[in-house]
């Protein structure tokens, strides 16, 4: 419960393509746009709806506005590329990065950037991160989300490995996580097979 991996044709047309060895950078941010605008779409389908008399060239009638106030959170660095395709389908969004990495020897998450501000202005927060592979940093992530007030938390990532899914349930079942793909494992370096590789080296070319 809570789990949802995309079934969609073009999330899984362009899922092949960015895991593929070829894909350089340009291609790469190019994919990862794409299916954020996929999963975003789906990640906010039960978004509440605040409804305003708007005027056509013919009459007035009830529109709609999303009536949450959404967060964005992306995990730095590999986060970053999310946020530009998300925020343009939700242009009134706050953006509030937060710096994870993974420790190479123990694969624990080291936060080295966190500035939300005293209190939560938001009602919905969505977090960025294309990868969940321990769960480590996904955790983290909501630890410091829910220290500061926040109530209601989505992950949006693009690959998971099942031990990361399972370790963000275990601490957080609330937090209804919004996947490309469910892969089948963790290596021993922490890396999820088959994976992408690292998603932020393959952004930036690093
Ligand atoms: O589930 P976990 O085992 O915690 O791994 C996932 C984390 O690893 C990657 O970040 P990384 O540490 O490579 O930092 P980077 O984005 O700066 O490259 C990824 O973007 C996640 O934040
Ligand atoms: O496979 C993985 C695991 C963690 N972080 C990545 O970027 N890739
Ligand atoms: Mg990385």
């Amino acid at each position: 419960m809570g789990l949802h991996v995309s079934s969609h044709p073009l999330v899984l047309h362009k899922l092949a393509l960015l895991r593929r060895v070829e894909s350089e950078p340009k291609k790469f941010r190019e994919l990862v746009r794409e299916i954020s605008q996929f999963l975003v779409y789906e990640a906010t389908a039960d978004m509440p709806l605040a409804p305003y008399t708007i005027q056509t060239p013919l009459s007035t009638m009830q529109g709609h506005a999303i009536g949450a106030r959404i967060g964005l959170i992306p995990i730095l660095r590999a986060g970053l590329g999310m946020v530009e395709p998300v925020i343009d389908l939700l242009p009134t969004a706050h953006v509030w990065h937060l710096g994870l990495y993974r420790d190479h020897n123990t694969l624990e998450p080291v936060t080295y950037y966190n500035k939300l501000p005293a209190q939560p202005d938001i009602d919905v927060c969505l977090i960025l991160d294309p990868m969940l592979a321990t769960g480590g940093s996904a955790v983290a992530a909501v630890d410091i989300l829910k220290a500061w007030g926040a109530a209601k938390i989505k992950f949006l990532g693009l690959i998971a490995a099942p031990e990361g899914v399972e370790r963000l349930q275990t601490a957080h079942p609330d937090v209804e996580i919004h996947l490309a793909a469910l892969d089948e494992r963790l290596n021993e370096q922490g890396y999820i097979v088959p994976g992408l590789g690292d998603a932020g080296d393959r952004q930036f070319g690093t």
